[in-house]
């Protein structure tokens, strides 16, 4: 059990968390390693495993640290990043550059030579001019570079609009229409620099049903076959993207990774069959769905306001610095008083972080136990896109993390100081 309750005390792998919130301070990022690994270890039993010639690579963008690499590269996973830091992290950690894929809508020249120049294992290339950028880099280079095709396979899946991916109209993938799509795929295959590996495609976040994803699958199975009966070229790879949701509150009926990948695995091995060709290695790119439940935040508990007959606030020393997602896209989290965590839920409140926003809410509405100054709040399912998008609005410095283990924690984000904000602002001579 990840969380527990003893002694009315919420713990989280193995680790008092009112201990935890002593010895680092709050606000901060609690990272289960226990979790990480089982989820790790899910996609290896029921993808990587029993399905021959596939890989996993990890969304970095859902929460990226130089430990995490280490934890990711030992569980036998590849990692999949979207710009030049997170592929700079990924090197500093000596992650291995063949098992590296990076994706993005706008690679900048810089990032794309620090890829080729680390002779990472993939390209996935998302605009017709990227391939020329990159032709260009691996001709002075003396290089050659493996690439997808991110395609847009013209599904709306059920989230969010700003973490759907996959319809027509994205900033993210190249349009299927004929004079787009085939003469850049002659282009690549005929390029002297390129190793046409196949296509990608990720079609949104947080998604709890498949059907987006079987959709995407016929699109680019179609595609492949296109391919093979224009050019005779049998592409040796598919990356069928990440995507897979959790389990933020009691309402998401989050499924299994089998769930989405098997009957995606059994069109892909009949189609092949269909073909007479040997069925293309297989990619999947989760990320949140690895990290997003195996977190929480720890938060101190002060000002709270009880506006009779309207809405009772409590606040907490974050909000949306640490996590934007509630107000971004008005997403769902639960919490609990986590020194009062056998107490009965009888209030109702609304989480409210400390920024000068109203729209800073964590939770709307939620039932926890009587709160008061210095009580610890605990917000679960944080994992995923809270530290990776965490901003220094109103100069609030980025919490730490801690990743716990058994009863056992160890820092592996110091918490921000002051002086780490003002480090790169400089008073220029006509204001001193
Ligand atoms: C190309 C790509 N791959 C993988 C992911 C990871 O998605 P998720 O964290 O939902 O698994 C994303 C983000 O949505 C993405 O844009
Ligand atoms: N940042 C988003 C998901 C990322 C979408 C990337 N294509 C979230 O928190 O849900």
């Amino acid at each position: 059990m990840i969380k527990e309750i003893k002694n009315n005390i919420l713990y989280f792998d193995g680790c008092n968390t009112v201990e935890l919130a002593e010895k680092y301070g709050t606000p901060l990022y609690v990272m289960s390693e226990t979790a990480i690994v089982e989820k790790c270890k899910e996609i290896r039993d029921t993808f990587l495993n029993k399905y021959e010639r596939t890989r996993a690579a990890y969304a970095a963008k859902a929460f990226l640290t130089l430990s995490m690499c280490r934890i990711i590269e030992r569980e036998g996973l590849c990692l999949d990043v979207v710009s030049g830091g997170e592929l700079y992290t990924a090197i500093k950690a000596n992650f291995p550059a063949e098992k590296i894929e990076f994706n993005g809508n706008n690679k900048s020249i810089g990032e794309l030579e620090l890829a080729i120049d680390y002779n990472i294992g993939r390209i996935i290339v998302d605009g017709l001019d990227e391939l020329d950028i990159i032709e260009g880099i691996c001709k002075k280079k003396g290089k050659k570079t493996n690439i997808l095709y991110r395609i847009t396979p013209g599904v709306k899946s059920d989230s969010h609009d700003y973490i759907v991916t996959g319809k027509k109209d994205s900033k993210f993938g190249i349009p299927l229409d004929d004079e787009v799509i085939f003469p850049a795929i002659e282009k690549a295959i005929n390029s002297p620099h390129i190793n046409f590996m196949g296509f990608h495609f990720h079609v949104g976040s947080q998604l709890l049903n498949n059907e987006s994803h079987l959709k995407a699958l016929g699109t680019a199975l179609k595609l492949i076959k296109d391919i093979i009966d224009k050019y005779n070229y049998v592409t040796p790879e598919l990356n069928i993207g990440g995507g897979f949701g959790i389990k933020y509150t009691d309402d998401d009926d989050k499924k299994s990774y089998a769930y989405f990948l098997d009957p995606m695995m059994e069109r892909i091995e009949e189609f092949s069959k269909e073909m007479n060709i040997t069925r293309p290695e297989i990619v999947i790119e989760p990320g949140r769905s690895i990290v997003g439940e195996s977190g929480i935040t720890l938060y101190t508990i002060g000002t709270i306001k009880d506006i009779k007959g309207i809405r009772k606030y409590v606040s907490v020393d974050g909000g949306m610095t640490d996590n934007i997602r509630p107000a971004l896209y008005q997403a769902k989290y639960e919490g609990i008083v986590a020194n009062k965590a056998d107490m009965a839920k009888t209030d109702l409140v609304t989480i409210s972080g400390k920024c000068c926003e109203s729209g800073d809410i964590l939770i709307k509405d939620a039932h926890i136990a009587i709160a008061e100054r210095g009580d610890i709040f605990a917000v679960f399912s944080t994992g995923a896109y809270g530290y990776s998008m965490a901003s220094n609005y109103n100069k609030n410095p980025v919490p730490a993390t801690v990743l716990v283990k058994d009863g056992k924690s160890e820092i592996i984000v110091k918490r921000q100081t002051y002086d780490h904000m003002i480090a790169n602002e400089v008073i220029p001579e006509s204001l001193k």
